[in-house]
């Protein structure tokens, strides 16, 4: 029988995490998702067939795994009010919370409980995410395979073995789709400058950047070779490229990697003081 999955939160990642467990075949009679605002919840009964709670506690009262999904910075107090629930019921507890660590997490619970972190973006909500998932002491092989089974419903699983790798995966996967959405703009701006209509020139590099992606996924090349596949010697990607590594692009990925990562780990100290 299918394990009793509780949404602690409605949102953006809660959403694209069932509604892509749903589209797997998971049975809709097994998920519940809360929110205090019931006007939120009404929609999702009705799009997904699952059942709604706006009480947490009763959320949790028959779930095998919760997954938490609210904002950091009020998970302290919604953990503190599901205290009682979860450690009368032990469920896997599944985080998505970026920085709060398992420790924090288990702590505010009450302590004594398996824990998965997970670090997700928001291409889950099109079936093309990509997450890190770590696992403290007290999870065991099958409670992996369920959130292995969650998250790879929304787009492909990656385990770490340390919890510190966690901000790496965020800055690589978690934050990331805002460095592409970034090169999208700057790419639809620079096609502007140059003539082009905003529209055309946003099309052509979005279904640039997709196929330039599924060419790395097939696995034919490696991304450098592709792009040196790209690049006829004295021709203008040469030039283009030339200028990119120039202006420093990559020293520019490496340091906004790096203070991404500094600030999931600040966000963990800050938050977990509570
Ligand atoms: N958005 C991203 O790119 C992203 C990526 C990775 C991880 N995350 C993490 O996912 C989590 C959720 O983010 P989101 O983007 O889905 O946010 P969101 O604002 O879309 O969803 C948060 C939900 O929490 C609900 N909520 C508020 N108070 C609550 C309470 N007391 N009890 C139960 N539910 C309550 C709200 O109704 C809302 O539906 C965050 O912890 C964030 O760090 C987000
Ligand atoms: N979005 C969240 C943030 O910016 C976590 C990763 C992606 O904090």
């Amino acid at each position: 029988m299918a394990s009793n999955v509780t949404f602690i939160g409605a949102g953006n990642m809660a959403s694209a995490i069932f509604g892509g467990m749903i589209e797997s075949g998971y049975p809709r009679e097994a998920i519940t998702a809360t929110s205090p605002d019931d006007a939120m919840l009404a929609p999702l009964r009705e799009r997904y067939g699952i059942h709604t709670e706006t009480d947490n506690n009763a959320g949790v009262a028959n779930a095998d795994v919760v997954v938490l999904a609210v904002k950091p910075q009020i998970m302290h107090d919604v953990c503190a009010a599901m205290r009682d629930a979860t450690q009368d019921r032990k469920p896997l507890i599944v985080s998505v919370a970026a920085g709060l660590t398992a420790e924090t997490l288990e702590r505010w619970l009450g302590g004594d409980l398996p824990v998965i972190r997970c670090m997700p973006n928001t291409p889950s909500l099109v079936g093309s995410g990509a997450s890190g998932l770590y696992a403290n002491r007290l999870v065991d092989d099958s409670q992996k395979s369920i959130a292995t089974t969650l998250m790879e419903s929304v787009g492909i699983v990656e385990w770490v073995d340390e919890e510190v790798l966690l901000e790496a995966v965020t800055a690589v996967a978690g934050s990331a789709p805002a460095y592409f959405y970034l090169v999208f703009e700057a790419l639809e701006e620079a096609g502007v400058k140059l003539g082009l209509p905003a529209e055309s020139a946003r099309r052509l590099a979005v279904q640039t950047g997709l196929g330039a992606a599924r060419m790395v996924q097939q696995g034919d090349a490696d991304p450098a070779q592709l792009r040196r596949n790209v690049m006829s010697p004295n021709g203008t990607t040469e030039r283009a490229v030339t200028h990119l590594e120039e202006a420093g692009l990559r020293q520019i990925f490496l340091e906004a990697a790096e203070v991404c990562a500094a600030r999931a780990r600040e966000m963990g100290e800050e938050l977990g003081k509570q």
